[in-house]
């Protein structure tokens, strides 16, 4: 867990050179500070083989889902085939930023720990300030990273946090399903989160947790409460649990899934042709965002 108190661009490379120093890296690569600056990562990460994601995956529920389709996009799908024919590597490292935001103890960063690490703490440590994980996935044969940043729910740390909002193509909002007030407040995070970037730039889950802890007929009901939520958030509904490890995978690698393709669609709508698609700007956007904090000078005893 880093400390929030470090200046946050050095709170972000910390965090960043801690994840990217378990990446073999190539000796003549620059220094990670230069990649930073340029805004671009070099390197082909290695993907663990259990984060292919060879087959387009399914939604939780038609009922709230962001799109029903059951394949790529043909347009992302050609321009992952026409890299691969032309045998060209990725150059530029694809990545997506996705925030979790929701109130204290409802299963944020157990969520986060059961994917990327597949473990589950029974015993409650709440976030101070932020924490990320980078998670690399390889997508239809390309390689993709989502960073996920975990969040502090508790009020004293929501200046800290919101800092860390912008620049987001993701947004994840968390309840527990054993909780329906953290179903009311979701809407509130939702919206702190959506204040810091622009209008229909992100993606919006609304995923319930903890579904271990309900009887079959309770979690009916709060799933068909949530569904309505979800509808009104144009959001898309998940049901997961980080005790059992339920739907938490097939969460992730939908998140994963959306965020790559969308990606890929707006680098062809910016006629960035798919010989550089991959073009890595959530990096800038995130520089742009630790900038903008140190300007601002993030108080960090406004809370
Ligand atoms: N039964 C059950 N308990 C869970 C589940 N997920 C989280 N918990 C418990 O809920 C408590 C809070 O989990 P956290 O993930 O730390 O909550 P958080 O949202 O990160 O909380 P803050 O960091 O304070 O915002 C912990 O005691 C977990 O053991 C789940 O899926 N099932
Ligand atoms: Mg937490």
């Amino acid at each position: 867990m880093l400390a929030a108190r470090d200046s946050s661009e050095r709170f972000f490379l910390a965090a960043t050179t801690e994840q990217l120093t378990r990446i073999r890296r190539p000796p003549h690569s620059l220094t990670i500070m230069q990649e930073m600056r340029n805004g671009m990562m070099h390197f082909p990460p290695p993907v663990s083989r259990d984060r292919v994601i060879s087959k387009f995956p399914k939604c939780y529920t038609p009922q709230a889902c962001l799109q029903i389709k059951e394949d790529w996009d043909t347009r992302a799908k050609a321009a992952c085939k026409e890299r691969a024919d032309r045998h060209q590597g990725w150059d530029r490292l694809k990545m997506s930023k996705a925030v979790v935001v929701g109130d204290l103890n409802v299963g944020k960063t157990c969520l986060i720990n059961r994917f990327c690490k597949d473990v589950f703490d029974r015993d409650y440590k709440a976030t101070i300030g932020v924490d990320f994980e980078i998670e690399r996935f390889e997508l239809s044969g390309a390689p993709f990273s989502l960073q996920i940043w975990d969040t502090a729910g508790q009020e004293k740390f929501k200046c800290i946090a919101s800092a860390y909002y912008r620049g987001a193509q993701v947004i994840i909002t968390v309840f527990d399903m054993a909780d329906i007030k953290s179903l009311e407040h979701s809407w509130q995070w939702l919206d702190e989160a959506m204040r810091e970037n622009e209008p229909g730039s992100c993606s919006v889950f609304l995923v319930g947790t903890k579904s271990d802890l309900l009887a079959p007929e309770e979690r009916r009901r709060t799933e068909r409460d949530a569904i309505k939520i979800a509808t009104k958030m144009k959001a898309e509904f998940w049901s997961v649990s980080a005790k059992t490890g339920e739907n938490v995978q097939g969460f992730f690698f939908r998140v994963a899934s959306l965020a790559f393709e969308d990606s890929v669609l707006k680098d062809m709508e910016r006629g960035i042709t798919s010989t550089r698609i991959g073009g890595g700007d959530s990096i800038k956007s995130d520089r742009a965002n630790l900038e903008e904090p140190q300007s601002k000078a993030v108080n960090t005893n406004c809370c």
